[in-house]
């Protein structure tokens, strides 16, 4: 047994010694294949690669890519790749699909293997995405590839468990995360920890480096450590040396494979547009689904609103074809499960806003349709850029313009987009516009997601920077309202606060006003027909069009209601909308400018002074809502009068000190009286107390020298003496100065012998049995406390007594009663 024992010992020694000897050699062979690795990155020639095995990459990744299908480099990949290998900044630009995504994935993992990263150094490599959807792809696609390797990734979006995230946070080399939810890592974690970061990487860059996400990633990059590589990404890459500069980027490389090509976008992708009235773009898009029901069609709309009320109403026509929506707005698990739904299924049309308009990498994309004109050309490029992907995708985009919006195409064609002009067959429209109707008359809801996308389209255009094409007076939004099944177009209330300032700001009344005006008698008639509506009516009334082609004054809009998207594409995207337009100078622009500044508590003390409010006061109110007096708020002495009738607001430290040491006084005072008034209350009920007990021992005297009948109310309760005895002798076990305590200590001989003066029991005896059980005695009278025990009144005695004492004199009589007391 020992021997075996010491045999055991000796042959896990010699496998220990084994796995030392093997992971020292391995150590070894590591080493040496980084150094080597390394001395190559030099030597790198980007025009010379041909295949991924010709850069010089660790074999976990080598395996990696292979595994996944990935042999020839992209060309971004090829030159992206080589000179972040280098330690190089690098600013990339390359069309839509063309594999950016590896072109940083692939340095990031050489990176922490050549710099032989474990677990226990922390965050090493951070890439933030704009979307939650494009980091979570990054996350999958990080995953395939650097499977072989031994690091830690993480994704870290919105939406998801922050708890859960917490945790591991200091587990993780490879961050995968959306900017805001990074933040509040970095605020909020004491696990999180970026000071060993080695690279950074901005997917779709301009955008993360954009308005929307200003202030985020000012606070994300000060937190970072500045020595560091720094990639950044996009199709439609910043060149702005302002946020180059944000990044301490000062001589990156800049890598952009396509720039000298004919075109920025796919040349396997084909574009065309449509130019059609704003009434007949619900029609096309219904007779375009009819027509592609074996397609993958994805159909971006300017807002969340409009995507939720065309999937609504397209469900319930029944195209024929699946359907799905993704937005912003959409619940976190909601929205995965439609892009996972969306990526696997074949036949399927998708509704969405811009959300989806970058870096997502949907598979087979047939069509992309832009129902509404994009904001501008890099949109367009990334909206497109959804079909005709990877090295061998095709697809086709479709853009629908409205009459005044086809200067957009310029501005394409500029930008090298190769893109056509269409026109729709008119034999294979198909209107929905009456089912729509019939629809939306049936089904409150649905008018009401009409309305809502009615209300967010108008206020999209309204926002948009380039007002030669998204002219809000140049819309015809009476027809635009009909087209969405709504008889009456909804009131805008923005347009309202937006033409009366202007009209202020002109003093004159314009021509905007009188159309105004018109359109709100028109309302009023309106309001007759639209009262099925009525829980709306305050942000929905009806108007007519505001077809106005006049200039617009500028207007600080800054509305709650703005249709809000990813991270607020749309409502933060556009504050720097700067509508070419004087500003007019009025009380509501001002206030409005106002709502723009963060309401600091300064700002909040100053309002509440103007407005006279007093602080920490509370009034109370009655049920009718009149207030209610609280004495004892009222103040005394002439100091505290003094100090509230000036004080509207704020605190004067010492002032207030003063005035409650005098308010003290007063306080004092009344206290006293009410403790003096409290003493003679409770000494008047004494003194009434005793009135009565002395009534009262008149009473008893007097009714029991009356003897109309015993007093039978002293005797025990026969609901507790029934529940004692147990049904034995439900009435027998109190006597007259029991009380319950002392019969529970069980003198029978007691209780028994008070059977025969219970008379109150046999008197009850007629009664039924629980009335018997229940009967209470009306009042206890305690008889002893007078001083006479009850046996010691006897008749027969006490006749004896008046018998001789009324045949003796006052002496004798006195000197009987002076011998009786002595003998006892
Ligand atoms: N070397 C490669 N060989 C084959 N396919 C590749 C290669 N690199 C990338 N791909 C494929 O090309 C598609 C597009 O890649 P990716 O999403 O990285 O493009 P992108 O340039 O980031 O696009 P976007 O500008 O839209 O974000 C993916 O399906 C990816 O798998």
């Amino acid at each position: 047994m020992k021997k075996d024992e010491k045999t055991g010992n000796v042959s896990d020694k010699k496998k220990k010694h084994h796995v030392f000897k093997h992971k020292k050699k391995k150590r070894a062979e590591e080493d040496s294949a980084i150094q080597y690795l390394q001395s190559q990155y030099s030597t790198i020639n980007p025009e010379e690669i041909k295949t991924f095995k010709d850069l010089p990459l660790s074999q976990k990744t080598l395996k990696g890519l292979k595994d996944n299908n990935y042999i020839t480099p992209t060309d971004i990949q090829r030159q992206a790749i080589s000179y972040a290998l280098q330690g190089k900044d690098i600013l990339g630009a390359a069309k839509t699909g063309s594999g950016k995504t590896l072109a940083f994935l692939v340095p990031i993992l050489e990176l922490l293997f050549c710099k032989k990263w474990t677990r226990l150094d922390g965050v090493g490599a951070l890439v933030i995405s704009p979307t939650r959807e494009l980091a979570y792809q990054i996350y999958e696609t990080l995953r395939k590839v650097g499977h072989l390797h031994d690091f830690s990734a993480g994704l870290i979006i919105g939406g998801q468990n922050l708890k859960f995230e917490r945790k591991r946070m200091d587990q993780i080399n490879i961050l995968i995360c959306t900017p805001g939810r990074l933040l509040q890592h970095m605020d909020e974690n004491p696990l999180f920890d970026c000071s060993q970061l080695q690279i950074l990487v901005l997917d779709e860059a301009d955008r993360c480096l954009d308005m929307g996400f200003q202030t985020t990633m000012n606070a994300i990059i000060e937190n970072l450590p500045p020595k560091r590589q720094t990639l950044l990404f996009s199709a439609t890459q910043t060149k702005s040396v302002k946020d180059l500069a944000r990044l301490s980027l000062s001589f990156p490389t800049y890598v952009a494979p396509h720039e000298q090509a004919n075109t920025v976008t796919p040349e396997s992708l084909q574009q065309s547009y449509i130019v059609c009235e704003i009434d007949e773009k619900l029609g096309i898009l219904w007779s375009f689904i009819r027509n592609h029901l074996k397609q993958k069609v994805l159909v971006f709309m300017a807002t969340c609103k409009q995507v939720k009320y065309t999937y609504d109403l397209f469900c319930k026509l029944r195209p024929g074809v699946s359907l799905l929506a993704l937005y912003g707005t959409l619940h976190q698990e909601k929205r995965e499960k439609i892009y996972e739904e969306f990526c696997r299924k074949s036949n399927v049309v998708l509704f969405a806003t811009d959300l989806a308009s970058r870096g997502l990498d949907f598979p087979r994309v047939n069509w992309v349709l832009q129902f509404d004109c994009p904001e501008n050309v890099d949109t367009y490029i990334h909206r497109a850029g959804r079909t005709a992907r990877g090295v061998f995708g095709k697809g086709e985009g479709l853009l629908m313009l409205l009459p005044h919006e086809e200067k957009i195409v310029d501005d394409l064609t500029k930008s090298k987009i190769p893109i056509k002009k269409i026109s729709v067959d008119p034999s294979k429209l198909q209107s929905p516009q009456r089912k729509i109707e019939s629809l939306l008359s049936d089904n409150t809801e649905l008018k009401q997601t009409a309305q809502r996308a009615f209300v967010s389209y108008v206020k999209s255009i309204f926002l948009m920077k380039n007002k030669e094409i998204f002219n809000i007076q140049l819309l015809d939004t009476d027809a635009y309202a009909r087209s969405l099944g709504l008889i009456n177009p909804p009131r805008i209330k923005f347009m309202h606060k937006f033409n009366k300032s202007s009209t202020a700001s002109n003093g004159t009344e314009s021509k905007t006003t009188d159309i105004i005006e018109k359109l709100e008698a028109k309302s009023v008639e309106n309001e007759e027909s639209d009262r099925t509506d009525s829980e709306k009516e305050d942000e929905l009334k009806p108007i007519s069009k505001a077809k106005i082609k006049k200039e617009l004054p500028k207007f600080n809009f800054h509305d709650d209601n703005v249709d809000s998207d990813e991270e607020s594409f749309l409502q933060v995207k556009k504050k720097n909308v700067d509508v070419d337009i004087p500003t007019p100078q009025t009380e509501e622009t001002t206030t409005s400018k106002k709502k723009t500044k963060p309401l600091t508590k300064a700002a909040v003390a100053k309002k509440i002074l103007k407005k006279k409010i007093k602080v920490n006061t509370t009034v109370k109110f009655t049920e009718d809502g009149e207030a209610i007096d609280d004495d004892k708020k009222d103040v005394k002495s002439e100091l505290a009068k003094q100090f509230v009738n000036e004080n509207v607001g704020g605190i004067d430290i010492e002032k207030a000190k003063e005035v409650l040491r005098e308010e003290d006084k007063y306080d004092k005072q009344r206290f006293r009286e009410k403790v003096k008034a409290k003493h003679k209350e409770q000494k008047r009920k004494l003194k009434n107390k005793k009135k009565e007990e002395e009534e009262g021992e008149k009473d008893e005297f007097g009714s029991s020298s009356e003897s109309d009948g015993p007093d039978l109310s002293w005797l025990p309760d026969p609901d507790k003496v029934y529940d004692r005895n147990n049904e034995q002798q439900p009435e027998s076990d109190e006597h007259a100065e029991g009380d319950d305590d002392d019969d529970d200590g069980g003198d029978d001989d007691d209780d028994h012998d008070n059977d025969d003066d219970d008379v109150d029991v046999g008197d009850d005896s007629e009664l039924s049995d629980s009335e018997q059980k229940y009967h209470r005695p009306t009042k206890r009278k305690l008889v002893e406390s007078k001083g006479i025990p009850q046996e010691s009144i006897n008749p027969r005695k006490i006749k004896k007594i008046e018998d001789v004492s009324a045949s003796l004199s006052v002496q004798e009589a006195e000197a009987l009663a002076m011998q009786l007391l002595k003998s006892k």
